[in-house]
């Protein structure tokens, strides 16, 4: 299934439930938007394109749920339920992105009912234009990459942070459809593990060759010629720099030094337009995820904690942005990008 849906009857929203792989392998309906935003704050749902259409259908479920009978007061709780969602997670853009694109589509209703229909239909093409805009990006990414390449990448930009398909991911499914041999390297992705929970999990389904080592042991194994290209996601794309998972500069910086490319494949939604690096708000998230694994405390319980979860890599460090638009090298003009 696809990672986030819409359950057309019970008008709720379907999820896999990112936080159980890879133990267990289970879908959650979210019924409110209250368990919505659970889900999202605690990565249940995550990944800057799967957030996007979690935004939408946020909309969508908070118009079905809206108790009012006019278009003013339905227009006050989708904005209200704006505002709940968008604060969730505030670094990856695509949320708040896919949050106003169903706002701004029910604003063209005539009636009542016709508003409701309008925020289901949209967050329904939210998801399927992210399934076609992934296609996309692997098909342009998937030529920066040669048959025999070995690739690593960090945090899960695949099918688990999209709707389907992936973007980092997706650049090397696409180029495996296409007859070329790709090994992954997979980092783990320290402290949530999305590298080594999600990412080797998805790949392994679908038969794609992955190594997982941890996060310290990337620069030994660039150093020692193991790794032929780097390729990873983006939460938000400003004008001078990517914002991404936290420990995506350590290796953009490796990248550099070993003279290796360092590729970002994202869709024009993680795009922020107005932004520069010092404008965007890093989340951090609690200090217990450093204390504990699970549920095993690993440090001291009251110990000092700095836990942010993404940050922003240059773009002189960057050799190509791949969206669905093309293969964009420096420098980056964003203007070129939307076309
Ligand atoms: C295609 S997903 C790109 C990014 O969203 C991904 O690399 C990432 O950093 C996700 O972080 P997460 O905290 O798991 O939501």
């Amino acid at each position: 299934m696809r990672t986030i849906d819409w359950n057309d009857e019970s008008n709720t929203i379907k999820l896999i439930d990112q936080t159980l792989l890879p133990s267990e392998y289970k879908v959650i309906e979210c019924k409110t938007i209250e368990s919505l935003c659970e889900s999202i704050k605690s990565l249940r749902i995550r990944g800057a394109p799967a957030l996007g259409a979690a935004g939408g259908y946020g909309i969508a479920l908070a118009a079905v749920l809206s108790k009012t009978d006019n278009m003013d007061n339905l227009t006050k709780d989708l904005q209200s339920a704006a505002e709940t969602i968008k604060a969730t997670r505030p670094t990856a853009v695509n949320l708040a992105w896919g949050v106003e694109r169903v706002i701004k589509a029910t604003s063209d209703a005539y009636d009542f009912e016709g508003m409701k229909n309008i925020a289901i239909e949209e967050a329904k093409q939210i998801a399927d234009e992210d399934v076609a805009i992934n296609k996309k990006i692997g098909e342009h990414g998937s030529k920066l990459l040669e048959d025999g390449d070995t690739v690593l990448t960090h945090c899960n930009a695949g099918k688990l942070a999209c709707v389907d398909w992936g973007t980092a991911l997706g650049v090397i499914r696409s180029a495996i459809e296409s007859g070329k041999n790709i090994k992954v390297v997979a980092c783990e992705t320290r402290p949530l593990n999305q590298g080594s929970r999600l990412t080797t999990w998805e790949l392994m389904q679908d038969n794609i060759p992955v190594t997982l080592i941890s996060d310290s042991m990337a620069g030994h194994v660039i150093r020692h010629e193991a790794i032929d290209k780097v390729i990873v996601g983006a939460d938000r794309i400003t004008e001078d720099a990517v914002f991404n998972k936290i420990g995506t500069y350590t290796h953009s910086v490796l990248a550099k030094e070993h003279e290796i490319p360092f590729y970002v494949a994202a869709p024009t939604s993680t795009f922020d337009f107005k932004g520069w690096e010092g404008s965007v708000k890093i989340e951090q998230r609690n200090a217990d995820e450093l204390r504990y694994f699970g549920n095993v405390q690993i440090a001291p319980e009251n110990v000092n904690v700095y836990n942010p979860a993404f940050d922003a890599t240059p773009m002189e460090n960057i050799s190509a942005i791949i969206t669905e638009n093309g293969v964009f090298h420096p420098p980056f003009l964003l203007d070129e990008v939307l076309i």
